[in-house]
């Protein structure tokens, strides 16, 4: 069975000091278990987060990183860094890293790969606008999408892998997808992994939602049989809110 995974991606929010009061808040009413809890925030912030979440299940996640080891890359971040302050999971391919940052399917799979070379676990985030969507292209760049990133892995490595599929037009928004279009989607991209890997790996990967995920709806994703979690932005900002998803997602 595949272990329903709640991350939040904080995006560029939170000081040190306003992250240590979340972690403080969520560490103190973390309980749920069966729901893997992580919590993707800005570089500055992961050390004392790490420190606070120690000994707790709530994993730290980082929103990007480079794919190179080291090297002369101003103002980025390398894997190993990373791991070095006990990073577990790293968001690759979200949608404003595409926008705003020229990332490509090219990019997001070389640091796929990098990212699996250091034992860290890739959240891939794919996704169609909503000028894709009326246009009717959804299948087809979720496919294209889905088959860049992960372009040279092999099988077994799809078990370290999770994606979220995260329509662009349902970011921030408030307009989320229906559960039932956004289960459709997650089985197309299920289906694209199957064609490329086989079906027993395809079954085996996770594959989030995210899109104005908020503790109201939470649950009808999660009781849709292909989505195995959350990508959450805005609602993971609060403890309060973040934990009321993991409990959401928990009584599956
Ligand atoms: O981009 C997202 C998570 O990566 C979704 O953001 P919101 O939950 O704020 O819509």
């Amino acid at each position: 069975m595949r272990t329903p995974i709640i991350a939040g991606n904080w995006k560029m929010f939170k000081t040190i000091a306003e992250a240590s009061a979340f972690a403080e808040e969520a560490k103190a009413g973390s309980t749920k278990a069966g729901v893997e809890k992580v919590v993707c925030a800005p570089f500055t912030a992961l050390p004392a987060l790490g420190q606070i979440f120690a000994g707790t299940d709530i994993a730290l996640g980082a929103q990007n990183m480079h794919f190179e080891e080291q090297g002369a890359f101003t103002g980025e971040i390398s894997p190993s860094m990373l791991k070095e302050i006990g990073v577990k999971y790293v968001i690759l391919g979200h949608s404003e890293r595409r926008q705003y940052f020229n990332e490509t399917d090219e990019t997001v799979n070389k640091k796929v790969l990098a990212a699996l070379k250091h034992d860290l676990l890739p959240i891939v985030c794919v996704g169609e606008s909503l000028e894709q969507r009326e246009a009717g292209q959804t299948a087809t760049v979720v496919r294209t999408q889905t088959e860049g990133a992960l372009a040279d892995l092999e099988a077994a490595q799809l078990a370290n892998v999770v994606i979220a599929y995260e329509p662009i037009w349902a970011i921030g928004t408030g307009k989320s997808s229906t559960a039932e279009d956004a289960n459709e989607t997650i089985a197309i991209v299920r289906q694209v992994i199957a064609e490329r890997f086989g079906q027993e790996t395809a079954a085996q990967v996770r594959i989030q939602y995210g899109g104005s995920v908020k503790p109201e709806n939470i649950a009808s994703y999660m009781a849709q049989p292909d989505i195995d979690g959350a990508l959450v932005g805005g609602a993971s900002l609060v403890a309060d809110s973040y934990l009321q998803l993991v409990n959401g997602a928990s009584q599956q």
